[in-house]
């Protein structure tokens, strides 16, 4: 394996200057076969896999994350590969990932902003298939000056543009203190406040429509058990 710090060194290319810190965009992390395989994998998985929520669909590998303790299930090889590849770029402070998640997003569809919290690693890593999306950031709510109503609208900080195929890595602030989500809609128009515009290869004004995204949300859980017996014990 190389040396952390040398992987280090290579990913600082990636960063992006405009958003607090940690913000990792690659594009093209994935080349357009890989790409077609993973939707494939994904779409072929048992029907049972699937759990459907409003406003998206998710499927759940490597287990349920539990405050005691994950008790870990066999990550499928075409998950695998990739939990290794992202791991031994050092974003998980060496350890290696061991939890995916799936979500499928058709146009129109979201996610409220929301924390990844503190069952994971705090690094989360998103692999995008098919589509483009905006990931849009949030100030907590407990942050707000009192006067000022808290609406998602006064939260709302900037945006990420993440494209098929790239890799989007966010840790420290990006984790820890603001908030994610995706609006539900049709249509993106890339504004300044999009602040990875030049890194995603986009142009201010552009207008993407969007289509089916599926993402691939691969993260580490630390706490891990052998069984779950021990989860009904107080
Ligand atoms: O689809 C995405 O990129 C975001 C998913 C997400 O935030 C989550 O599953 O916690
Ligand atoms: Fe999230």
């Amino acid at each position: 394996m190389e040396h952390p710090t040398c992987v280090v060194e290579e990913m600082k290319q990636f960063v992006i200057h405009g958003a607090p810190s940690t913000v990792y965009y690659i594009p093209d992390f994935i080349s357009e076969d890989e790409e077609s395989y993973l939707l494939q994998q994904v779409y072929k998985s048992p029907k049972t896999k699937w759990t459907q929520l409003s406003g998206r669909r998710l499927q759940n590998w490597g287990g349920l994350p539990h405050p005691k303790g994950m008790v870990a299930e066999k990550i499928p090889d075409w998950l695998h590969t990739y939990c290794e590849k992202i791991s031994s770029l050092g974003a998980f402070g060496g350890k290696t990932a061991n939890h995916v998640l799936v979500n499928e997003y058709k146009q129109g569809e979201g996610i409220m902003p929301h924390e990844d919290g503190p069952l994971y690693h705090p690094t989360v890593t998103t692999i995008s298939l098919g589509s483009h999306t905006f990931l849009d950031f949030y100030t907590p709510v407990s942050s707000m000056e009192n006067d000022a109503p808290q609406t998602e609208e006064n939260r709302y900080l900037f945006s990420l543009l993440v494209k098929p195929r790239s890799l989007l890595i966010l840790q420290d602030e990006m984790y820890q203190r603001l908030l994610h989500g995706i609006r539900p809609c049709d249509q993106d128009t890339l504004t300044d406040k999009v602040v990875n515009l030049s890194a995603a290869g986009a142009m201010p004004g552009e207008i993407m429509t969007r289509d089916t995204r599926v993402s691939l949300t691969v993260r580490h859980v630390p706490k891990v058990i052998k069984t779950k017996l021990f989860l009904g014990r107080k």
